[in-house]
């Protein structure tokens, strides 16, 4: 939990049985609308990487864009997008991983950073943890430094946070939501 963790977690929305019945969406839409809110989470990133060196962000698209590219503006370093497959037009290495129904891809280019560089991986949710995993895989093949990896929301009855900490990656997340919140 970071400093404003609270706070954050009372603006975010939750929606029962969307887009489903049986899930509960933890909508950021009237987070990113309240523009006190907003940059209370941008400075919890802000404050916990401000010191740690990093040479880029890689932001998780879609949502992770919303927190990668501000994040990257204030601590000075580069923004790397982790796209959907077929998004990115250069050269692009690739990670499958496995949805509840089937499978899906993430991209990189395969020159987004150098050998070395230390890289924060960013996204606004991490639920199973199979769409943050593969992007860390992804850079961890490309030859990065995972310094981090780092989310607005955990819902941790869903054991994601868990999975990637045991493939050996730091989470952060600024708030948490267990399933009967
Ligand atoms: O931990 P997981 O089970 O992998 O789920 C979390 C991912 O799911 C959501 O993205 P979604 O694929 O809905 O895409 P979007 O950001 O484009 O809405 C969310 O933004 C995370 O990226
Ligand atoms: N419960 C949830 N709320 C918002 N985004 C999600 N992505 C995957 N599960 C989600």
């Amino acid at each position: 939990m970071s400093i404003y963790g609270d706070y954050i977690k009372s603006v975010i929305r939750t929606v029962p049985d969307w887009p489903q019945p049986g899930v509960n969406f933890r909508d950021i839409t009237p987070l990113l609308q309240n523009s006190a809110a907003f940059r209370k989470l941008i400075d919890s990133f802000v404050h916990r990487y401000q010191e740690m060196d990093l040479d880029a962000i890689a932001a998780i698209d879609a949502r992770g864009f919303i927190v990668g590219a501000p994040l990257a503006y204030e601590l000075g370093c580069s923004f790397v997008p982790v796209r959907k497959k077929g998004k990115l037009p250069f050269k692009t290495i690739s990670e499958t991983y496995t949805l509840e129904y089937g499978e899906a891809e993430v991209e990189l280019h395969s020159d987004a950073f150098r050998e070395g560089d230390r890289i924060l991986v960013v996204d606004d949710l991490i639920a199973t943890g199979g769409t943050m995993l593969a992007a860390a895989k992804l850079i961890t093949r490309s030859g990065g430094l995972v310094v981090e990896t780092s989310t607005i929301v955990d819902l941790p009855d869903l054991g994601g946070a868990q999975r990637i900490r045991d493939a050996g990656y730091g989470v952060f997340a600024v708030c948490s939501f267990t399933e009967d919140e």
